[in-house]
């Protein structure tokens, strides 16, 4: 079921430097939200807070009502978050099938000790996983490279692959860091139609952070724009455009006064 996401006043210090500072705002179940922002305002950041990867100075982030910060990664994704990164990590020897295979790990029954003895039990798990994931590829129309090592694609296709990993732990809440860099035009129009086909068949939340604005006006309901670690505006794809601070915070003052 998807899940609500609710930030209050979050801040991340490393040493003197004020990475996010009280940055609030609250996700509604089912929908696509966006967050953008200039080259190092914090989208990232606030990602690896949300994913347990950062811990937070202060705040609160909760999913669907219950406190998450500081939670190891781990155990949100066994509370149903999945997340992609800017720079997939893979496994480039390893097939697709196997790489995917590894997203549904905290899926699987039993403990270390079921699977050193390897029970009849956890075989049958395993099987199980490894024909979901082949089901999920073949839906995704990347079942003819199921069995070819990942290192042997292209970029699009590792962006690919990362999303069919993270969406077989079954997410309630996905994010997805900047999907579309590196991507070409055609590849972005793709992804776009894939996200929407994935949030008519799953019950999910989905926060994208991108800076291909083409993207985020497709898909978001929402998006909330930061800018040097606080929270510019809230509102949708098309205000944030059009909003002088937005513009000036991207261009910069003298070149938006120029402008207007
Ligand atoms: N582990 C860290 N230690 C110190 N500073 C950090 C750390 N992680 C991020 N920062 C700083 O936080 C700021 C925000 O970085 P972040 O990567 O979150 O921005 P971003 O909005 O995602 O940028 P981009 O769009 O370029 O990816 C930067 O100044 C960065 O140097």
């Amino acid at each position: 079921m998807a899940a609500s996401l609710s930030l209050n006043d979050v801040n991340l210090h490393f040493g003197g430097v004020k990475v996010l500072q009280e940055v609030s705002f609250h996700v509604e179940p089912g929908v696509i939200f966006g967050l953008v922002g200039p080259n190092g305002a914090g989208k990232t950041s606030l990602f690896n807070c949300i994913s347990g990867h950062y811990k937070p100075s202060s705040g609160s982030i909760t999913i669907d009502g219950n406190e998450v910060l500081g939670s190891a990664p781990f155990g949100l994704v066994r509370l149903g978050l999945a997340r992609t990164f800017q720079h997939p990590a893979l496994q480039l020897n390893e097939t697709v099938l196997q790489n995917v295979r590894l997203g549904g790990h905290t899926r699987l029954p039993g403990g270390p000790v079921s699977w050193a003895l390897r029970l009849p039990s956890t075989d049958r798990a395993e099987r199980g996983m490894r024909s979901e994931a082949l089901k999920l590829l073949d839906r995704a129309g990347l079942g003819w490279a199921a069995h070819l090592p990942v290192g042997e694609l292209s970029h699009g296709l590792h962006k690919g692959v990362e999303l069919w990993r993270a969406l077989l732990s079954n997410p309630s809440l996905l994010l997805l860091d900047e999907p579309a860099a590196g991507l070409s035009h055609t590849e972005v129009q793709q992804f776009i139609q894939t996200v929407k086909r994935i949030q008519t068949e799953h019950d999910i939340t989905i926060v994208i952070v991108e800076h291909h604005m083409g993207l985020i006006s497709a898909l978001t309901d929402r998006v909330v724009v930061l800018d040097h670690g606080r929270k510019l505006m809230e509102g949708t794809a098309a205000e944030a455009q059009s909003d002088p601070r937005v513009i000036e915070a991207y261009i910069g003052k003298d070149a938006a006064d120029d402008a207007a």
